[in-house]
C-alpha cells in the first residue's frame, strides 16, 4: 500500500532504497518444558555460535572504521559469550529442569544481571549491561527472529528506526546506507546532526514510520522537503529520480565555490566553518569548502565506549583534526555531556530535567579528573595547528574564570614538563544560556570570542524542549527575542574588538543567514553540507542593505513579521 508520511527535513538529498528496520525485535516466548533436552542444548549452542560470528564481524568492522577503542566493547561481549560460568549453568538448567533453551538463557542471565547490578562496584554494574546486550542477541537467534546489525549491512538500504543513537549512527556504513527516517527527533537532535555530517538524506520526527514500514519495503526519503513515501508508484519513482538528479547537479554548481572566500555582493567577508564530531568528519568539511572548524563536538570521543578516553587518545584525535585543517582555525569545545548525551560508564544520577541539570561545564568543573586530561590533550595538540578552545554551557563569569584558571594551570604544568604548547590560543565560550547572552558585554571583556549555540539558546529562551514535538511550534529561531539576544552578543563582542560566531543549526539556515549577516555575525559554523549553499546565497546578499534595517528588524513583534520582512528585503534587493 502506498503510504505518505511527513516529518522534519533533517539532512538534504533524496534516497530511494529498501527499508532496513533497526528495531529491537519482540523477544517474548512461551515457557514450556521439554523431554528433548539434547535438541535444546544444541539450539543454545547454535545460537551462541551465530552470535559469536556476528560479534567477531562487528568487532572487526568497528576496529577498521572507528579504531580499537570503540571495538573494545565487542571484545567484552565476546568474552561473555565464551564464559563457561555463564554458559554451563544454562546447559545444566536445560538438563535438570527440562526447560527450553530460551527459558534457560533468560533465567540464568537474569540471575547474573541482578547479582551484578546490585554490586557496589561500577565496573561490575557495567558488566550487567553487557550481559543484557549479549543475551538479547543470543535470545533472538534461539527464537529465530531477526536481530538488527547495522554494522553488517552490505546492500543499499534506508534505515528505519524509532530514533538513532550516536553509536548506532557511528556503526552505519556510508557506502550502503542511503538515508534514514525516524519516528522521533527534530532538526537539532543528534541523529539529525550526525546524518548531515555523514551526508546522507534523513527525515526525522515522522511519528510512526516504524509502524508503517516492513523490512525490505521500497521507500523514498526526501530530506529536502521532509517527506517519506512507502511503496511509491512508478510515477513517484520517476519524479523522485529526477529530483535526485537535479539535486546532484545543483551540488556540482555549488562545488565551484569550494575554494573561494565567502564574499557578499557588496564586498563584505565572513567565515563559513563546519561543525564536526570526529576526526573522520574533517575530510567532508574540507571537501564542502569549510574555511575552518567552528565547532568540534568532543563528546563523541567519550560516547559509545566502556570507559573514559585517555589523554593520549584525545591528543591523537585533536592533533589529527588540527593537522588535517592546516592553518585554518579549529574551535574545539570541551566535553558537553548531559542533556541528551549520556555516558553509561559515568553512572550519573538520573535527573528530572537533564537539560537544566548537571551537564557540560558544570560537570567538568566538579570532575577535574575528567576535565584536566582533556585540557592537557588540547594544549599538547595546539602545537600542531590553529587551535581555539571553547567552554560549553557557560552561565556565569565565575564559571568561565574557573574553567580558564584550570586551563592556565595545566598550561603551566606542561611548560614545567618541557612540553610545547602554542603561544596564543584563543579561549572563548558558547553563548547558549540566556543569562550569558544578556550579560555578553561583561563577558566580552574577558573572553576571546563568542560562539552562539542557538540549538540550546532557543530552547532555554522559549522554554521549549528542543526534542519535544508537541512544543516544537515554540522553537522559533527568528523570534524577535532570539534576534535581540544574538544582536546583543555580536555588539558586545565588537565593542571589545572580539569576534562573534554561531555554531547552532540556525547559522546554516537560509532564512536566518540574511538576518545574521545584517546583524554583523563574523563566523557561521554549520553542517558541512550547508556551507556551499550558504556561500552561494551570501554572494547574492548585500550586508549594508540588510544592516540599514537592523533597528526595524529588532523591533518586530513576531516571527511571522520577521520572516515576511526579510523575505521582502532580500527578494526586492
Ligand atoms: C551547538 C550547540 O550545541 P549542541 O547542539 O551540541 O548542544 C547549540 O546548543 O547550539
Ligand atoms: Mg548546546
Amino acid at each position: 500500500m502506498n503510504i505518505q508520511l511527513n516529518g522534519i527535513a533533517a539532512s538534504p538529498g533524496i534516497a530511494i532504497a529498501k527499508a532496513y528496520q533497526l528495531v529491537t525485535p519482540d523477544l517474548s516466548f512461551e515457557k514450556v518444558t521439554t523431554e528433548n533436552t539434547e535438541e535444546e542444548i544444541s539450539r543454545l549452542e547454535q545460537a551462541l555460535e551465530v552470535s559469536r560470528t556476528e560479534l567477531e564481524k562487528i568487532k572487526e568492522h568497528t576496529e577498521n572504521k572507528l579504531g580499537e577503542d570503540h571495538a573494545a566493547i565487542f571484545s567484552a561481549h565476546l568474552l561473555i559469550l565464551n564464559d563457561p560460568e555463564l554458559i554451563n549453568p544454562m546447559k545444566e538448567k536445560i538438563e535438570t529442569d527440562k526447560v527450553i533453551a530460551a527459558t534457560a538463557v533468560e533465567e540464568v542471565s537474569t540471575m547474573f544481571i541482578d547479582m551484578f547490578e546490585n554490586m557496589d562496584n561500577e565496573y561490575m554494574r557495567e558488566r550487567a549491561a553487557d550481559i543484557k546486550d549479549v543475551t538479547k542477541r543470543v535470545m533472538a537467534h534461539i527464537l529465530g527472529v531477526t536481530f538488527p546489525n547495522p554494522a553488517l549491512i552490505d546492500e543499499e538500504v534506508v534505515i528505519i528506526a524509532e530514533d538513532l543513537t550516536p553509536s548506532d549512527t557511528a556503526q552505519l556504513n556510508r557506502e550502503f546506507v542511503q538515508g534514514f527516517a525516524t519516528d522521533i527527533g527534530g532538526r537539532t537532535s543528534h541523529s539529525a546532526i550526525m546524518a548531515r555530517s555523514l551526508e546522507i538524506p534523513a527525515v526525522v520526527g515522522t511519528k510512526n514510520i516504524t509502524e508503517s514500514v516492513s523490512q525490505n519495503d521500497l521507500i523514498i526519503i526526501d530530506g529536502l522537503e521532509g517527506n517519506v513515501i512507502v511503496h511509491p508508484t512508478d510515477e513517484e519513482l520517476a519524479t523522485y529520480r529526477e529530483k535526485q538528479e537535479a539535486y546532484a547537479k545543483q551540488r556540482e554548481e555549488w562545488a565551484k565555490l569550494k575554494d573561494e572566500p565567502t564574499i557578499t555582493k557588496d564586498g563584505a567577508q565572513v567565515e563559513l566553518a563546519a561543525n564536526i564530531g570526529t576526526p573522520d568528519d574533517v575530510a567532508g568539511a574540507l571537501h564542502n569548502g569549510a574555511e575552518g572548524v567552528g565547532l568540534y563536538r568532543t563528546e563523541f570521543l567519550y560516547m559509545g565506549k566502556s570507559e573514559l578516553p585517555s589523554e593520549e587518545e584525545q591528543f591523537e584525535a585533536y592533533k589529527s583534526v588540527l593537522e588535517q585543517m592546516g592553518d585554518k582555525p579549529v574551535v574545539v569545545r570541551t566535553l558537553d555531556i548531559g542533556g541528551d548525551k549520556e555516558l553509561d560508564y559515568m553512572d550519573l544520577p538520573k535527573e528530572l530535567n537533564p537539560f537544566l541539570g548537571f551537564r557540560a561545564i558544570r560537570f567538568c568543573l566538579e570532575n577535574e579528573d575528567v576535565f584536566r586530561p582533556q585540557l592537557r590533550a588540547l594544549l599538547r595538540a595546539s602545537a600542531f595547528g590553529n587551535l581555539k578552545i571553547m567552554f560549553p554551557m557557560i552561565a556565569t563569569l565565575e564559571e568561565f574564570r574557573r574553567a580558564k584558571g584550570i586551563l592556565l594551570d595545566e598550561k603551566e604544568n606542561l611548560a614545567a614538563e618541557g612540553i610545547k604548547v602554542a603561544e596564543n590560543i584563543e579561549v572563548g565560550i558558547m553563548v547558549e544560556i540566556p543569562s550569558t547572552a544578556v550579560t555578553a558585554a561583561q563577558f566580552a571583556k574577558e573572553v576571546d570570542f563568542f560562539s552562539i549555540g542557538t540549538n540550546d539558546l532557543i530552547q532555554y529562551t522559549m522554554a521549549a524542549d528542543r526534542m519535544n514535538e508537541q512544543v516544537s511550534y515554540l522553537y522559533q529561531p527568528y523570534h524577535p527575542a532570539i534576534l535581540n539576544l544574538v544582536n546583543n552578543v555580536i555588539e558586545a563582542a565588537h565593542k571589545e574588538g572580539k569576534w562573534a560566531g554561531m555554531c547552532g543549526e540556525m547559522a546554516g539556515d537560509p532564512i536566518a543567514i540574511p538576518i545574521l549577516l545584517g546583524l554583523g555575525l563574523d563566523e557561521f559554523s554549520m553542517s558541512a553540507t550547508s556551507i556551499l549553499p550558504a556561500r552561494t546565497q551570501l554572494s547574492k546578499l548585500s550586508k549594508e542593505q540588510i544592516a540599514s534595517h537592523k533597528e526595524e528588524l529588532l523591533a518586530m513583534s513576531t516571527t511571522d513579521e520577521v520572516v515576511e520582512f526579510i523575505d521582502q528585503l532580500v527578494n526586492k534587493a
